[in-house]
């Protein structure tokens, strides 16, 4: 139980949807079975599964799905005793027609993700999960870009549209604890239905900062065991449940289990260690989304630039995720600027 809040404290296992990113989405269906089991049998409450970018996200565009996500979601449910499988959808990536068939494969749960300033778009999706009884939630992306006045304004469309929690997701990793306190306080106090935070780890703030927002009542979590989740990763999961033991806050999940499942199961699959290197950490320092990366680094070899420097100006101008054309057009703006000032 949460000491703000009467509702328990719930956690939804990423490593298999927000992972998919790193391990480019070549899952393979015996992977998410074994995962998927593993989790189960410690006792996860949810476990997310869908490409990387939601439902529908298998394209030449987002990187296709070795094996069709529909056939993933299916096998978690099969492997699944007592977790709910939960999808991710992002409108305009997915549709209603995805979201049916995941939901008739046995999925549980969906969290509607949109950019913080356009929760609009996200009704249709969360008033047809509702009404296709599912647990239909909310997914502020790249938090850190909106005043903790317009997340609240967001947060509250959402739940208009009959959401039963709303996440702030710290895409970039970029929020400090005192944000996390500000912002989830301040929704704490202006909506009735459940709050969520989901973290990523490129300022190594994501374990403190999931306290941070359960300490404001946040009830709704998320962790990627071993960290395989986008650019740092997310709370690890193990570690977050371990130092939620030590302050007396017990999940009912296994933390020997999750410590197995993550140095014999998950950390064999991972391509390259999930640490924060320089590339991770000019993420959330620039607070731009780890897709923008591999592409500033080409544009940054293209034109004799430090990518960070690139990172840094899409970051002040606020980029969002789909804008990745303008790097190379921020990377020529610095290039043409350099040479003008030699
Ligand atoms: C592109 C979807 C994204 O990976 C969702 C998410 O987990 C985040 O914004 O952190
Ligand atoms: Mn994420």
């Amino acid at each position: 139980m949460n000491r703000k809040s009467e509702r328990p404290i719930k956690i939804t296992e990423v490593c298999l949807r927000d992972g998919s990113h790193v391990m480019q989405h070549q899952f393979t269906e015996d992977q998410v079975r074994r995962v998927a089991r593993e989790l189960d049998d410690a006792g996860m409450h949810y476990i997310e599964v869908s490409h990387g970018d939601g439902l529908g996200g298998s394209t030449l565009q987002y990187g296709k799905s070795f094996v069709d996500e529909m056939k993933l979601i299916e096998a978690a449910v099969d492997e699944c005793k007592q977790a709910t499988v939960a999808v991710l959808l992002l409108p305009g990536i997915g549709t209603v027609h995805e979201l049916k068939q995941a939901h008739t494969l046995g999925a549980g749960l969906v969290r509607v993700a949109t950019h913080v300033t356009e929760a609009d778009v996200s009704a249709q999706h969360i008033s047809m999960a509702c009404e296709l009884g599912m647990e239909a939630i909310g997914f502020l992306m790249m938090a850190h870009m909106a005043s903790t006045e317009k997340l609240v304004e967001q947060a509250k469309l959402m739940e208009s549209y009959g959401a039963q929690a709303v996440y702030v997701t710290d895409s970039a990793g970029a929020i400090l604890p005192h944000e996390v306190h500000e912002k989830i306080s301040a929704l704490k106090e202006s909506l009735s239905i459940e709050i969520g935070f989901h973290a990523h780890n490129n300022l190594s703030l994501a374990v403190a900062n999931t306290i941070a927002a359960l300490e404001e009542g946040a009830t709704r979590i998320d962790g990627s065991v071993r960290c395989l989740g986008a650019g740092a990763g997310n709370a690890q999961t193990e570690v977050l449940l371990s130092v939620l033991d030590r302050m007396g806050i017990n999940l009912g999940i296994d933390i020997y289990k999750m410590m197995d499942i993550a140095e014999h199961t998950v950390g064999p699959l991972i391509p390259r260690p999930q640490e924060i290197n320089k590339g991770s950490l000019i993420l959330g320092y620039a607070g731009v989304y780890s897709s923008f990366l591999l592409h500033a680094e080409r544009a940054g070899q293209r034109f004799g630039l430090d990518s960070r420097d690139i990172l840094l100006e899409l970051g002040k101008m606020k980029v969002v995720g789909g804008q990745e054309d303008m790097i190379l057009d921020v990377a020529a703006q610095l290039a043409k600027a350099r040479k003008l000032e030699v």
